[in-house]
């Protein structure tokens, strides 16, 4: 076998938790690609790595082994991390074809880095997970550059056993997370379980495992997929939107299909019409051996995928990070607009009359946090990419629902004029996380507490259904006050409530309680207290063994049911119906 010509080089994503290494893996990478190679230069592309196959088989000590694989290398995305990742879409779902997870095999998964693996999962993508800073275990014997098994057999027992342990804490968690995993030697197919390679970014101890992995990832899973045809009009995603001294606005962007040359056309998604423009050039880095002070860049005439490549062209502005670039004939021009209107509009437009209003830093990651949130079921009323603004504030200010008064902001700043609005308007809450879950979990926190606060601002002010009994051979006293024991059979009766009988007639009003010779201002279910009832005399409005109800006002009992009727206990409840089913004989729309 050898390389097959039609194959474009698969992209690699590398996610991970800030700090457990995904830079130091990155150089790692590309340094000892460098050194190595002697064969194909790696190149610098805009935003990526490519690392060719003759790098990598050399690196992984067996030149023989390119017979084996047939794409055409590795193109690593340098913006690290979750970003790359959750922002960027191809039309068929993650612009990645792979990725590694990088994990501080100390430290173990932080929420970020689980965020991803959900993702991964959604996506369908294959990946490796790299369980990094094996060199930090106590002990540890660094083996530059060795494979991961070649350095771990010289280890002590001890340091193995370490290792094992730490090891297969990370399997557990992966476990619980709904992944099997094992260690990538032993994994028999990888289509059901997730290699785990322990490996050292910093002495390059099992890198060249975490390549062949890829390699073998890539053949496996991708060789369908990866089919492109060089001459077919480019498609790729921006990856950023940057401003450039003497170039106005680019466009870096990762092509993943066909060729873009200087001079097309192209369509580029925005958050209104998709913008139309031609291209002015097309930037590659320039290497680093003939770097001059003022020119990073050499332009090229044509590329093909998978690239990194910097787009400089009119008008683009208003480009969206993750949003699709495409190029267009005159023919093809008024559809493929349409397309990339629609699969950004897909992100956009499909939001509630009331909600939150949130906001990402690109189409992806918008999509991503929309998603939770419906799976949460928290309506949205707007959702939009870019930083948090005045006009944002001003809008969701003038909310009334206090529930929906908030911003949730994925990955996003707050401008500087909008941070001075937020000083000065309190209805407005915001949120914000570079995590979706945790994101969620402190609207939902928040909401919860809201919720609990304003329902017990309700239920204090409003008068709530209570039935009770009064109890045979306790009338202290037969009138002005009336004074009789009384035991409360549901809900609860407080002081300076009326009181009904069971045909709904007012028989008077609640004058004090005692409990044991104490003054109480409410009893609740079970409780026997006494009494004093203003109004009535016992004998003629009242007797023993008499079941009364508090009189809850209608205005009140509304409230109850469309308020609070959450928060009520089941007794409480079982006395509400008693009470209204009282009301409603002579009126059946009371309270209605
Ligand atoms: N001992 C040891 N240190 C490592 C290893 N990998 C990374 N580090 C160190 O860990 C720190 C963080 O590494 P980075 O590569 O910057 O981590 P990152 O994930 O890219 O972090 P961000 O770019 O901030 O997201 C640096 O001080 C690295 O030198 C490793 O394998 N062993």
């Amino acid at each position: 076998m050898a390389v097959n010509e039609n194959l474009r080089t698969p992209i690699v994503s590398v996610m991970g938790h800030v700090d457990h290494g995904k830079t130091t893996l990155l150089d790692m990478i590309r340094g000892s690609a460098v050194a190595e190679g002697e064969a194909g230069a790696i190149t610098q592309h805009i935003g990526a790595t490519e690392v060719p196959i003759e790098n990598i088989v050399t690196k992984c000590g067996d030149p023989s082994l390119k017979d084996r694989f047939i794409v055409p290398g590795l193109l690593f995305i340098d913006t690290p991390g979750h970003h790359a990742f959750t922002s960027l879409r191809s039309r068929g779902g993650a612009l990645a074809d792979l990725a590694i997870v990088i994990v501080d095999i100390n430290e173990g998964f932080m929420p970020q880095t689980i965020e991803s693996l959900h993702i991964l999962k959604r996506f369908k993508t294959p990946f490796v997970v790299v369980a990094n800073k094996i060199d930090r275990i106590h002990g540890w014997n660094p083996n530059k550059n060795s494979s991961f098994l070649a350095s771990y057999n010289k280890q002590s027992e001890r340091v193995k056993t370490d290792l094992d342990n730490k090891f297969y804490d990370i399997v557990g968690e992966l476990y619980n997370l709904g992944f099997n995993s094992e260690r990538f030697d032993r994994v028999g197919d990888f289509q059901r379980n997730i290699g785990v390679i322990p490996i050292s970014a910093v002495t390059g101890e099992g890198i060249s495992d975490v390549l062949m992995i890829l390699l073998g990832l890539a053949q496996k899973f991708l060789e369908g997929s990866l089919h492109y045809t060089a001459k077919s009009p480019g498609i790729g995603t921006v990856l950023e939107v940057k401003e450039e001294k003497g170039l106005g606005t680019t466009i870096d962007t990762i092509l993943y299909d066909g060729t873009i040359k200087k001079g097309d056309i192209i369509v580029v998604g925005s958050l209104g019409d998709p913008i139309q423009t031609k291209i002015r050039a097309l930037l590659k880095p320039r290497p680093l051996s003939e770097i001059k002070a003022e020119e990073k860049f050499q332009q090229v005439a044509e590329v093909t995928a998978a690239v990194g490549v910097k787009i400089s062209a009119p008008n683009l502005e208003g480009a969206l990070a993750g949003a699709p670039v495409r190029v267009v004939s005159p023919e093809t021009i008024d559809a493929i607009t349409a397309e990339v209107k629609s699969e950004i509009a897909d992100v956009q437009i499909d939001t509630d009359s009331v909600g939150v209003t949130i906001k990402a830093d690109t189409i992806g990651s918008l999509e991503a946090l929309v998603n939770e949130l419906r799976k949460e079921e928290i309506p949205i009323r707007k959702a939009h990419v870019g930083d948090v603004s005045n006009r944002d504030i001003v809008e969701v200010s003038a909310i009334e629902d206090p529930f929906y008064s908030v911003i949730i902001g994925f990955n996003v700043k707050v401008l500087p004029d909008a941070k001075e609005k937020l000083q000065t308007t309190s209805e407005v809450t915001l949120f914000r996380n570079d995590v979706i879950y945790r994101l969620i979990d402190d609207y939902k926190d928040w909401a919860k507490k809201q919720k609990e606060l304003a329902e017990k601002e309700i239920s204090d002010t409003i008068i709530k259904p209570g039935r009770f009994r009064i109890m045979p051979d306790c009338i202290f006293r037969q009138s002005k006050p009336a004074v009789v024991g009384v035991k409360i059979v549901s809900g609860v009766v407080k002081t300076n409530v009326d009181v009904v009988n069971t045909d709904g007639e007012v028989v008077g009003k609640v004058k004090g309680l005692q409990l044991r010779g104490e003054n109480i201002s409410e009893a609740k279910i079970g409780m026997e207290v006494a009494m004093a009832l203003e109004g009535p005399t016992v004998g003629r409005q009242i007797k023993e063994e008499d079941t009364l109800f508090v009189n809850v006002p209608e205005r009140h009992a509304k409230r109850i049911e469309h308020e609070i009727y959450d928060s009520m206990t089941a007794d409480e409840l079982e006395a509400l119906d008693a009470f209204l089913a009282i009301k409603r004989r002579d009126n059946p729309f009371w309270a209605k």
